[in-house]
């Protein structure tokens, strides 16, 4: 299975959620990549089984302006067939605790992914083991259910 983990991270939380996600996959038969987001072609994702979407939130519950291109380019693609899961860090103190990470799994719906239904939402960096776990668990769960996807 090709897995791709792009994501886009103004302080380095974000990234590092990113980069627990990759550590998990690295430990399974998986081939992953992982870029930002404001750096790649929408369209580079047709290649992958897989994506892991992630970002902070910004504004009022908003993506962040980087990402803006990344989801116009997505408009114009059909992504049926692809399996997605969105995770973001965010904090506590807004009222739309990580609503960036609900508007992409949105957004990736509409274009056709199938997307898990967790969404992992961590407040800052995951520093706490609690919080490790958690990414940890939610990687492993995404690519069991992905890989049981694709063998159906
Ligand atoms: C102007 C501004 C607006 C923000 N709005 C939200 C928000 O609506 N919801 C939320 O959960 N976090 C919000 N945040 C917090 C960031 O998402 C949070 O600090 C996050 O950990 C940053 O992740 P990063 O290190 O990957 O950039 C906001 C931060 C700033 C500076």
């Amino acid at each position: 299975m090709k897995a791709f983990i792009g994501y886009v991270s103004m302080s380095g939380n974000t990234e590092d959620i990113s980069n627990i996600i990759k550590d998990v996959l690295l430990t399974t038969e998986c081939e992953v990549d992982m870029e930002c987001l404001d750096e790649i072609e929408a369209a580079s994702l047709l290649a992958y089984d897989c994506i892991f979407i992630g970002a902070y939130t910004w504004g009022d519950g908003d993506l962040p302006y980087e990402v803006e291109d990344f989801f116009e380019e997505l408009n114009e693609l059909d992504l049926d067939g692809i399996h997605a899961a969105c995770f973001g860090s965010g904090e506590y103190a807004y009222p739309k605790f990580c609503g960036a990470v609900d508007v992409m799994a949105d957004l990736l719906n509409e274009r056709g992914c199938d997307v898990f239904a967790e969404r992992l939402k961590i407040e800052l960096s995951p520093e706490s083991d609690e919080q490790i776990i958690e990414c940890q668990q939610f990687a492993k769960a995404v690519y069991e259910w992905a890989l049981a996807k694709q063998g159906s």
